[in-house]
């Protein structure tokens, strides 16, 4: 299996790279402040770590947003999150939103993906809420390993002013944060979107990260073939990274501008 972890000397090198690109891309925006969501999951804890690092604490203004199927750990992780770094932060409850929605368009009520989108996209609203109010950005917390297969919803958690840790593979992700000094429970924590009860990343992609990240780095970002890439990963089939590649592709909008006619000629 491909080798993706990173040296003590390397992870040092990119906290300090994204540490000064969170720096740099608040300084043109002509702003010191930064707004993110918090979820108790480690793709925010990690840019929250590294804001607080750019920005500083009083700089940063960390959103806890429950809904009807957060589960209660992961709420109180973000809430340790805020309070370790001290940071000021504010605990939104998106559920009265949310069923106002559902009041609205009823049929959808019982569709748990566009539910769950609508959850994430909630939370989009009161990022941008808050960010415009305080003159701040809005971080988002992508990691390259979602961004490649587009798992991530398209203007909840994908709405966002920059990614600082959009080029770290999931795994990378869990290396620095506990470079940084993150507890384990929180490094090790299964991933979950948190869209609805008991989902979780892996599950719902079927695959897990540490595969997924090897095909993405050899096949898609690399340039093995599907079969080379087969031989390459234990226990990979050419299925499995056909499907890989298919997620990719059929996410290619997720990663675009919203296109427009060219001119007429
Ligand atoms: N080819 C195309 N060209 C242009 N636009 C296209 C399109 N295909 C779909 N669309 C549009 O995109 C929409 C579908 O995209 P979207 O609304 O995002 O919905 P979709 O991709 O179906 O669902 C979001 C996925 O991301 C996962 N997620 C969400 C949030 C956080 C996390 C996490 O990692 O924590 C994961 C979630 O569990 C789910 O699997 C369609 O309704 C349509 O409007
Ligand atoms: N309950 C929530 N409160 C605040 N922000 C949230 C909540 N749920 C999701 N988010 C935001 O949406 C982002 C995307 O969720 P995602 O699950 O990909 O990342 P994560 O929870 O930080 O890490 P993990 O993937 O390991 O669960 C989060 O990083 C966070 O910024
Ligand atoms: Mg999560």
């Amino acid at each position: 299996m491909i080798d993706l972890r990173l040296s003590e000397s390397e992870l040092e090198a990119h906290r300090e790279h994204l540490v000064q690109f969170i720096r740099d891309t608040a300084a043109d925006a002509g702003t010191e402040q930064a707004v993110l969501g918090l979820s108790g999951g480690i793709d925010s804890t990690l840019t929250a770590y590294l804001a607080v690092e750019a920005l500083g604490e009083e700089n940063l203004h960390g959103l806890v947003m429950p809904g009807a199927v957060s589960r209660e750990e992961n709420m109180t992780d973000a809430e340790w999150v805020a309070q370790e770094l001290e940071i000021p932060y504010d605990v939104f409850e998106i559920n009265p939103i949310v069923d106002k929605l559902l009041d609205a368009y009823s049929e959808a009520e019982d569709d748990q993906l566009a539910v769950g989108n609508a959850r994430a996209r909630t939370r989009a609203v009161l990022n941008y809420l808050v960010a415009n109010h305080e003159g701040a950005l809005v971080l988002g917390t992508g990691n390259r390993s979602e961004a490649l297969v587009g798992y991530f919803t398209k203007y909840g958690d994908g709405a966002v002013d920059c990614h600082p840790v959009g080029n770290l593979y999931k795994q990378q992700v869990r290396q620095l944060a506990a470079h940084l000094g993150v507890p384990d429970e929180l490094v090790e924590k299964q991933p979950t979107a948190g869209l609805w009860a008991g989902q979780t990343d892996e599950e719902e992609m079927g695959i897990d990260y540490d595969t997924l990240d090897a095909i993405l780095a050899l096949h898609i970002d690399g340039p093995l073939s599907v079969s080379a890439t087969a031989r390459q990963v234990d226990g990979v089939t050419e299925e499995e990274v056909r499907r890989v590649s298919e997620m990719h592709a059929r996410s290619e909008h997720k990663r675009r501008v919203p296109p427009s006619p060219d001119p007429l000629d």
